[in-house]
C-alpha cells in the first residue's frame, strides 16, 4: 500500500519532499517497536508508562523507515519523519485507512456506561444473531464472531487492533458489531474513526478516576459523552442522573428508555421470578405503538434496563418482535449473574461484581427474591487502592448474613493483607465472616455449608479463568470448582 493512502486525512509536516512520501510503499503499521519489520510505519506514542519515541531507534534497526512523531528525534538520513499533533489520533485515522474503513460497511453498535456494557453487548449479539444478522462482539470478555474467539488486552482495543478486527469480521461475513466503548478507550482516541450507527448509554457512577485514568468525574463523563458525537442514533437511559448531560452533548438523534419516566421505550408491570436454575424478571415493554410481554432470565431492576437498551436497538434495526422476545428470554452472559444449577436446595450465582457499586447492586437485587441466608464469597485485587476494599467490605457487611473473605487476583500482595483490609468493615456489624485465603477451599466450603433457601454469590471473578498470582495467570475456574464440590456432596449422599 502507498504511504500516501494510509495518510489520507491525517495532517502532518515532514522532513522529506512530497514526491518521496507519495511514492513510498508500506507493508503495515506498528505502534510497538518489537512488531516492526522492513517497510513498516512506526507510530511513536507518548504512553502512560514510557515514551514511544524512545523506541524509534529499535524500530529503525528492525528495518522501519517511516516514523509518525510528536517530537523530533535523531535517526538515519533515510528516515521519513512525519510530524503530527497527536500520534494516537493519527494512528486511529491511519488504521481505518489501512484496513479500508471496514466500520463504514458494518452496522456498529457501541455501548458505554459504568455498568452493563458486557451484558448489553452480549444480549444484542444473541438477539441479532437469532434474527439472522451475523453479529460479532468486542469487549472485556474478548472478541467473538462465527464461533471464533480472540482474547483482547483492553475492553476497547487500540485503534489499530479495532480496525483489524472489523476487517476480519467483515471479510468473514459479519454484518453487525456490538462493542463495548470504555471511557479509557475514548480518552485514548481508540474509537475516533469508528463509524457508529448506534450508541447506548447504560448508567454512570464514579469509577476509573485516578492515576493513568480520568483526573476527575467530569472528565470521565466527558469521555462517555463523546461517543454520542460519533454515532448516528443514541439510546439513553434517562433514569440515570447524568443522562441529561449526555443528551446535551449528543449530536445524534436520541431515543430514551426508562422504568419510571415517560419515554420512547418503557418497562411496566415488573415481576420478579425465581427458579432453582434461574432468577428472572418479567415486564411489559411499552412503546408508542404497542405493549410487549417480555422476560429476561437475569435478576433485578438493572436487568430490565439492560433489556430495554436491547429492545430499543431491535426497534431501530426493525428486528422481528417474536424473535427478539424469544431470544431475550434465553440470553445469558458468561459470569454475569450466572446461576449454577448445582444444588437442588440453594441458589448459587457467579458474578463479576468487583467494586462497591456493582456488589451493592447485585446483593440488593438478590435480596428482593425469597431467600434464607444471603452469603457472599469475595476478595479484592492485590496491589491496588484500599478504597475499593473498604467499599466492598462495607457493602457486603451491610447486605449479607454471612461472608467468606478470600483471594481475588492477589498478584504480588499477600492475600491476607487484602483480607485484613476488607475485614475492618465487619467490626461492630452483625454480619458474620469466615477467612479462607485459598479461593478453591473457600468455594468448596461455601457449597458444603449451603442450607435450604440460601443464596450464595461468588463475586469478582465472573468470566475470568485464572487467578493472578505474582504476575502469573494461574488457571482457575470458579464454576468448575463449584460444580465438582456439589458433585462430591452428591457422591457422599449428602444430597439425596
Ligand atoms: C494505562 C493505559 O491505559 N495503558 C494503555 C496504553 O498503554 P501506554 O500508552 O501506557 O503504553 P506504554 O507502556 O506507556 O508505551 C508507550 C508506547 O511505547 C511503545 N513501546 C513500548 C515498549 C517497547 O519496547 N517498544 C514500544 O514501542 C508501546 O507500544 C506504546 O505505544 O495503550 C495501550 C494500547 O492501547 C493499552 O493496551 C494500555 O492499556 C493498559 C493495558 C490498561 O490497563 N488500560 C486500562 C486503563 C484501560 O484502558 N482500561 C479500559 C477499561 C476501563 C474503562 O472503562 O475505562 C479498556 O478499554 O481496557
Ligand atoms: N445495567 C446495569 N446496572 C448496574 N449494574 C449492572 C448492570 N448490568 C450488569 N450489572 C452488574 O455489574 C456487573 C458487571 O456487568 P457488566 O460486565 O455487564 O458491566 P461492564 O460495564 O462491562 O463492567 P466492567 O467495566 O466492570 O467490565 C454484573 O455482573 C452485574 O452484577
Amino acid at each position: 500500500m502507498k504511504l500516501f493512502n494510509v495518510m489520507e486525512d491525517v495532517k502532518f509536516k515532514s522532513n522529506k519532499p512530497w514526491e518521496e512520501i507519495k511514492n513510498t510503499e508500506i507493508k503495515d503499521i506498528a505502534y510497538n517497536s518489537s512488531k516492526c519489520e522492513d517497510e513498516y510505519i512506526f507510530v511513536a506514542i507518548k504512553g502512560e508508562t514510557v515514551d514511544g519515541h524512545k523506541y524509534c531507534e529499535d524500530a529503525y534497526k528492525r528495518g522501519c523507515r517511516v516514523f509518525i512523531l510528536n517530537d523530533d528525534i535523531s535517526l538515519g538520513e533515510d528516515a521519513i519523519k512525519l510530524f503530527v499533533e497527536d500520534s494516537r489520533i493519527a494512528l486511529s485515522k491511519m488504521s481505518a485507512n489501512y484496513f479500508g474503513n471496514p466500520s463504514k460497511e458494518l452496522k456498529v453498535i457501541g455501548v458505554t456506561g459504568t455498568k452493563g456494557k458486557t451484558t448489553i453487548t452480549n444480549y444484542i449479539s444473541a438477539v441479532l444473531n437469532s434474527s439472522g444478522l451475523n453479529t460479532g462482539v468486542i469487549g472485556t470478555n474478548g472478541t467473538f464472531y462465527n464461533g471464533v474467539s480472540e482474547k483482547t488486552v483492553n475492553t476497547t482495543p487500540e485503534s489499530y487492533e479495532l480496525h483489524r478486527i472489523f476487517r476480519t469480521m467483515l471479510d468473514n461475513g459479519v454484518q453487525c458489531v456490538s462493542m463495548e466503548v470504555s471511557s479509557g478507550g475514548v480518552m485514548m482516541n481508540r474509537v475516533e474513526d469508528v463509524d457508529f450507527d448506534i450508541a447506548i448509554f447504560s448508567n454512570l457512577s464514579p469509577d476509573h478516576i485516578g492515576p493513568k485514568e480520568h483526573p476527575t468525574f467530569e472528565h470521565y463523563l466527558e469521555c462517555k459523552s463523546r461517543l454520542f458525537t460519533l454515532a448516528k442514533h443514541g439510546i439513553i437511559n434517562i433514569d440515570d442522573e447524568h443522562a441529561e448531560k449526555i443528551i446535551d452533548k449528543a449530536t445524534c438523534d436520541v431515543e430514551r428508555f426508562s422504568i419510571v419516566k415517560d419515554s420512547d421505550v418503557m418497562a411496566k408491570n415488573i415481576e420478579y421470578s425465581k427458579e432453582i436454575d434461574s432468577l428472572g424478571v418479567s415486564f411489559t415493554c411499552h412503546t408508542k405503538n404497542e405493549d410487549l410481554n417480555c422476560y429476561i432470565c437475569s435478576p433485578g431492576e438493572f436487568s430490565i434496563y439492560n433489556a430495554l437498551a436491547v429492545i430499543a436497538v431491535c426497534r431501530y434495526l426493525e428486528i422481528d418482535q417474536d424473535i427478539m422476545i424469544g431470544s431475550l428470554k434465553k440470553a445469558k452472559v458468561n459470569g454475569r449473574v450466572e446461576v449454577l444449577p448445582i444444588l437442588p436446595y440453594a441458589t448459587v450465582i457467579v458474578d463479576y461484581a468487583h467494586n462497591g457499586v456493582s456488589l451493592e447492586n447485585i446483593l440488593q437485587t438478590l435480596k428482593k427474591y425469597d431467600h434464607n441466608r444471603l452469603i457472599c464469597l469475595f476478595g479484592s485485587v492485590g496491589g491496588r487502592t484500599e478504597i475499593r476494599r473498604k467499599e466492598l467490605g462495607d457493602v457486603a457487611a451491610r447486605e449479607c448474613d454471612l461472608c467468606i473473605l478470600t483471594s481475588d487476583n492477589p498478584d504480588f500482595e499477600d492475600p491476607m493483607n487484602v483480607i485484613r483490609d476488607i475485614a475492618k468493615s465487619f467490626e461492630g456489624t452483625g454480619c458474620e465472616y469466615i477467612v479462607e485465603p485459598d479461593r478453591r477451599v473457600a468455594i468448596e466450603m461455601a457449597i458444603e455449608m449451603a442450607k435450604e433457601g440460601d443464596m450464595i454469590v461468588f463475586a469478582g471473578k465472573g468470566h475470568e479463568t485464572y487467578q493472578l498470582i505474582k504476575g502469573e495467570r494461574i488457571p482457575f475456574s470458579e464454576k468448575e470448582i463449584a460444580i465438582n464440590a456439589a458433585k462430591k456432596l452428591k457422591e457422599a449422599a449428602v444430597i439425596i
